[in-house]
């Protein structure tokens, strides 16, 4: 049996497989909506892995993925209850530095957003924000992060032009250097592929799977082969639930409730 809500799992940093990001009955409501958008979340998420969170149009996959690095903050009237712990510590804490959050917690959203500037800008921009201002430690910088987000062999020789100037499949990978430029923890990726051919998509899909040697990842995903294909643990969202989660081989052979069963199979969705 796969509960949707798992305990805790051991906290020692460093290891495969220790607890990263957790939630706690989380609760999430628009504001001007009666019902919540998301009701009592439970997920352990842990780090150098991949999480893959699936279902339904609608069902707050998205919602959910900003919870985890409070990006709904942004939306006006959104009350959140419950608990999203990071290493141990709640983020939604009176006394979270949220700018020092998103740092540790980096987005990468559906479509690809590049500044309108020079490559080499788009990925210095983070950390010349956070005091990087030498212009060795820089070029370093940029380098290391392209590289880390396959872009580097195909770019190198063209920094100064402008970003939007690539393909859509290279800006994607782009805004993953941009995020990784500040050295996150954590990447968070909204739909990361959906606005990209099949090339475009199975090279991010590639780069997810070695992301995650650095880094813990979260994905929402429509696809369920993409979740398939990149995911350790997929997590299966309803109607603001959480169903189920588990291993990802798991949920797609052996789904341990029939709704899971039936979005997986095609019955609906
Ligand atoms: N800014 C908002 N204001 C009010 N309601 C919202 C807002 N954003 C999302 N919702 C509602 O919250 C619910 C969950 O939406 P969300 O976008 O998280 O779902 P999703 O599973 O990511 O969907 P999709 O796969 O279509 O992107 C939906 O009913 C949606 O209408």
């Amino acid at each position: 049996m796969i509960a949707a809500s798992v305990p805790p799992v051991a906290r020692e940093t460093g290891t495969p497989g220790a607890e990263k990001l957790r939630v706690e009955h989380l609760f999430l409501t628009y504001g001007g909506n009666k019902s919540p958008s998301l009701k009592d979340i439970g997920l352990s998420i842990p780090e150098n892995s991949v999480t893959a969170f699936i279902g339904p149009s609608g069902c707050g996959k998205s919602t959910f993925l900003r919870c985890l690095n409070r990006m709904n903050d942004f939306i006006r009237g959104v009350s959140v209850e419950g608990q999203v712990f990071l290493d141990g510590e709640d983020i939604y804490a009176p006394q979270t530095d949220v700018i020092g959050l998103r740092r540790r917690v980096g987005m990468v959203f559906q479509r690809p957003n590049p500044f309108p500037s020079s490559i080499r800008e788009n990925v210095a921009y983070g950390p010349k924000l956070h005091g990087t201002r030498d212009r060795r430690s820089l070029d370093e910088l940029v380098e290391r992060s392209l590289r880390g987000a396959a872009l580097w062999d195909e770019v190198a020789d063209k920094l100064d032009s402008p970003a939007l100037s690539l393909s859509g499949g290279q800006q994607q990978r782009l805004c993953i250097a941009r995020a990784i430029a500040v050295e996150p923890e954590v990447l968070l990726m909204d739909e990361p592929t959906s606005a990209l051919d099949p090339m475009a998509t199975a090279k991010i899909e590639e780069l997810v799977r070695e992301l995650k040697e650095k880094y813990t990842v979260a994905i929402v995903t429509h696809n369920m082969q993409q979740a398939a294909r990149v995911s350790d643990t997929t997590a299966f969202f309803l109607l603001g639930e959480l169903v189920e989660v588990g291993p990802t081989h798991e949920i797609f052979t052996s789904p341990s409730d029939r709704r899971t069963e039936d979005y997986i199979t095609g019955r609906f969705g």
